[in-house]
């Protein structure tokens, strides 16, 4: 395989499915990873919800902090600069976010463990541009799902009733300018997502950067028209490893590009909360033994995560 992260066409699931399932397949057990062009999601779409997250992030502090949720352990609304630290880490990231969850009924089943949204009365245009993107960027993975799910042997409709109600989290992050010489903190310590897919608009701005099985470091700097698509662990699990979820991180730029801002807005797909996680019979072989043999709840395994990434 070349040291090169493919980049896919997803117009070819419904015109050259085979191949394209082969190749996606292939690039996710190499790297974990894969850019996803041709998804038809109008520019103008992202342009607006990127304008609304700036437009935030753009805010006084204080103004932003009425947005924070203490002890809600970040799954709704701000979390200030400072907090979030990957784990095992020193120290802490170089970033502040929000966080959109799913709009659910105040009647659902999931209520306790999926809060309402918060919304900045500040920006007008957040909610709907917010909540449009959310939605696009769900109905998008689902498909990328479909193509994971044929290429271990599943339906091609095998995740959908698992994350129909899936405790999934857009989340708009801005990296402020870099203004201090010879800081340990990175931008984003290396880490593992916690979710079962991960879809990432914006990192055509550089500073993305993908561990490959050789343990080097490979910058991952997609086209602006390509959404950058991870496995996370939850899915690794699942699938007993035969979907890695790789280590990646986001890199302080050199010299006088550390001034500038970074934006990015990944979308965290998760499956429903009461989804159990217990390995796939047909990912277990001679070669790859069942992993975990003790399965856990999607909402048992992030709770345990968000206390290690210091959230909860
Ligand atoms: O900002 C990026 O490009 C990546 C962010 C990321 O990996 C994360 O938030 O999990
Ligand atoms: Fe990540």
């Amino acid at each position: 395989m070349s040291s090169r992260i493919p980049t896919l066409d997803i117009r070819r699931f419904d015109t050259d499915r085979d191949a394209f399932v082969a190749e996606l397949g292939a690039s996710y057990r190499e790297w974990g990873f894969a850019g996803i062009n041709g998804h038809g999601i109008p520019q103008a779409d992202i342009d607006a919800a990127y304008g609304v997250f700036k437009a935030f992030f753009a805010l006084p502090e204080d103004t932003k902090k009425r947005y924070h949720v203490p002890g809600g352990g970040g799954a709704r609304g701000y979390t200030p600069f400072g907090v979030e630290t990957a784990k095992g880490a020193k120290h802490f990231d170089l970033k502040e976010f929000w966080h959109i969850g799913r709009e659910i009924p105040d009647d659902s089943k999931y209520r306790d463990v999926m809060p309402p949204n918060l919304w900045p009365d500040e920006v007008p245009g957040f909610r709907e541009h917010g909540y449009g993107l959310y939605r696009t960027l769900d109905r998008l993975g689902s498909k990328v799902l479909s193509a994971l799910a044929l290429h271990i042997g599943l339906p091609e409709d095998w995740f959908a009733d698992k994350t129909h109600y899936g405790n999934s989290i857009l989340r708009p992050i801005h990296y402020p300018p870099i203004t201090a010489d010879d800081i340990p903190n990175v931008r984003a310590g290396a880490h593992e997502d916690i979710n079962l897919i991960t879809l990432l608009v914006g990192a055509s701005a550089a500073g993305l950067e993908v561990r490959s099985k050789q343990g080097e470091w490979v910058p991952f700097t997609s086209d602006a028209d390509t959404i950058v698509v991870n496995i996370g662990d939850m899915l690794q699990r699942l699938t007993n490893h035969v979907y890695p979820s790789t280590t990646h991180r986001v890199t302080n730029p050199p010299g006088e590009q550390a001034r500038k801002p970074r934006y990015s807005v990944p979308f965290f797909l998760h499956p429903n909360p009461d989804f159990l996680i217990d390995v796939l019979p047909s990912t277990v072989t001679p070669d790859n033994p069942s992993r975990y043999p003790e399965p856990i709840t999607a909402q048992g395994y992030l709770e345990e995560r968000l206390r290690e990434i210091k959230l909860k």
